[in-house]
């Protein structure tokens, strides 16, 4: 069988648990074959690990979507894009390969950080990237306010957002109730245009979890490039980061990445699902 090829277009996370460095991490886990086209660097103060993130010029990014394209990537990733023209050029990559899948992690915020990237963001991600994606995973906050319902705090609120976000065309929607929705369990919600599906594992320690969502959306997509349906995929993704956040570390007194290996290599969480 031949390796799979998986494009990320995202940004630089230079404590490398989240961004490119989780997608490349994660992909690696799967036995598939990640590439990059990056499109922002983000470097952390050492006293105060505030974000400093530098967009690059759309220029290099079309230089590499071009390289990465010709390649043939069967599936691509969204992560960090920065602005609206970033974008605007990420779902026309997308157009332009015959990759299969397209999964969009609509990242709004790093965690810690309460401020909003770029506010006209929102409206770019709507417009261009929601109608062409498989799937898309955006955390509480994000699931917010791509449906434009503002702060969910409920299952109900979250079946809402999951149906509007649908119908601004994603074919699959998983919103991760995760570290945000009060619970004691870590739930995500599912739907596919007909059925509403609650993931559910234990919830670990939340200090050491950075990278959590790039590493959900990156198993996700490995797992329907390796042939796996949007409904088994996300299952399969959940389990994957449940594992890699259970065995999360400290690195410094602000941040803990995930462990992105942890699922092969230390403990094979499970994930229970329910309609709901
Ligand atoms: N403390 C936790 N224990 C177990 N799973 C968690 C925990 N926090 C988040 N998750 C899971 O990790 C994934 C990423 O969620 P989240 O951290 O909310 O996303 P993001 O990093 O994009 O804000 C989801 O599947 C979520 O349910
Ligand atoms: C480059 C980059 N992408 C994405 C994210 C989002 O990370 P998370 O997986 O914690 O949502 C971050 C956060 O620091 C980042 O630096
Ligand atoms: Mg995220």
């Amino acid at each position: 069988m031949s390796l799979k090829k998986i494009l990320t277009i995202a940004g630089s996370d230079t404590s490398a648990g989240a961004g490119m460095q989780a997608d490349l991490k994660t992909f690696q886990e799967y036995n598939t074959y990640g590439m990059v086209a990056l499109t922002a660097v983000v470097a952390m103060d050492p006293e105060t690990w505030g974000h400093d993130v530098t967009p690059l010029p759309i220029e290099l990014l079309d230089k590499q979507i071009k390289t990465a394209l010709s390649i043939g990537p069967d599936a691509i990733k969204t992560g960090m894009l920065g602005t609206e023209e970033i974008i605007e050029r990420a779902a026309k990559a997308f157009e332009d390969s015959d990759a299969a899948f397209f999964v969009v992690d609509p990242v709004m915020v790093c965690k810690g950080e309460d401020e909003v990237l770029n506010p006209g963001n929102t409206d770019a991600m709507i417009k261009y990237l929601l109608p062409l994606a498989t799937v898309v995973t955006p955390n509480l906050f994000e699931a917010g306010q791509l449906s434009g319902l503002g702060k969910l705090t409920t299952i109900e609120q979250m079946k809402e957002a999951a149906k509007i976000i649908h119908e601004r065309g994603a074919k699959h929607v998983i919103i991760k109730g995760g570290k945000a929705l009060e619970s004691d369990e870590a739930l995500d919600l599912y739907y596919d245009g007909e059925t509403y599906t609650l993931l559910t594992t234990d919830k670990f320690q939340s200090s050491y979890n950075h990278g959590a969502g790039c590493t959900f959306a990156a198993a996700t997509t490995a797992n329907l490039a390796l042939g796996k349906s949007p409904r088994e995929a996300v299952i399969a993704a959940k389990g994957f980061v449940a594992s890699a956040i259970k065995h999360g570390w400290k690195m410094n007194e602000f941040v803990g990445p995930v462990q992105h290996g942890a699922y092969n290599n230390v403990e094979k969480i499970e994930v229970t699902t329910k309609e709901v």
